[in-house]
């Protein structure tokens, strides 16, 4: 049976004046897939990225998310997607414990469900004993988990992880995808941008952006095919160097 398509984009485009951020790009991605994003600097991934999530409205094209349109219904979308950024929004003086109770409360959910998700998200984590601790207080690499626990404390149909692992050391970004994992697992769709290739190698699918366009869409194990290489890196070097443009 066909999987059912949470996200579906037809030449959707972004321009900045008479530059064009994102060029005409056409994807679908399927309910509970590991859907990769990656691009060099400035490659237009942020942008495609905040269309999608009903940040910012398209020059043109169609995109739906979670089967709502991006230039009418942003409201809904937000409320059906979880977004985790690179400078993810913690409170810092916020206990563990406070910061899923609060993002919890905007999310909408009732008291009794947040005191479920909070017992099951402290014990997912390995912080029960440290729920008092203050964000601030935490390493970088259990803010992460945190954060993205947080970004789907609501179950949305997708998660958007803008280079969620950042800056941290390679055993924690593998514990950070074992939650991913389990999440898509439950039926949560992820769309991940990383610069990390060893991370495309764990998407299902991988597309590559080069200059606001996406020069290539599959299964790393396909892509590595049709680029003759061992490796996503040797896959990303191949397209990242026909680039024009460059990051800032
Ligand atoms: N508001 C804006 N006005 C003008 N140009 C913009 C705006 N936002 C982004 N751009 C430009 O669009 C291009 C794509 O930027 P974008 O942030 O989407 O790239 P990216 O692939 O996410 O890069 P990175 O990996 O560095 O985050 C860049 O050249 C950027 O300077």
């Amino acid at each position: 049976m066909e999987k059912e398509n949470v996200i579906v984009t037809h030449e959707l485009t972004k321009r900045f004046g008479d530059f064009t951020a994102v060029d005409n790009v056409s994807f679908a991605v399927q309910k509970g897939e590991i859907f990769g994003f990656i691009g060099a600097n400035g490659a237009g991934k942020t942008t495609a990225m905040r269309m999608l999530c009903g940040l910012s409205l398209p020059s043109s094209g169609t995109a739906t998310v979670a089967g709502f349109d991006v230039y009418k219904q942003n409201e809904q979308i937000k409320k059906h997607i979880g977004y985790m950024s690179q400078k993810f929004s913690l409170y810092e003086d916020l206990t563990i414990r406070e910061n899923i109770r609060f993002y919890a409360g905007i999310y909408g959910l009732r008291d009794e469900r947040i005191r479920e998700k909070t017992d099951l998200l402290l014990q997912q984590l390995h912080m029960k004993g440290a729920e008092r601790t203050l964000v601030r207080a935490l390493p970088l690499g259990w803010k992460q988990k945190l954060a993205f626990s947080i970004a789907i404390v609501h179950d949305p149909a997708i998660v958007f992880l803008d280079e969620p692992t950042g800056g941290v050391d390679p055993i924690t970004r593998r514990e950070f995808w074992s939650l991913i994992y389990e999440a898509a697992g439950r039926g949560i769709t992820i769309f991940v941008t990383t610069h990390y290739m060893d991370e495309a190698e764990y998407c299902n699918r991988v597309s590559i952006m080069v200059d606001g366009r996406i020069d290539a869409l599959d299964s790393p194990a396909n892509l590595m095919q049709q680029y003759a290489s061992a490796s996503m890196d040797g896959v990303f070097l191949q397209l990242a160097r026909k680039a024009k443009r460059s990051g800032d």
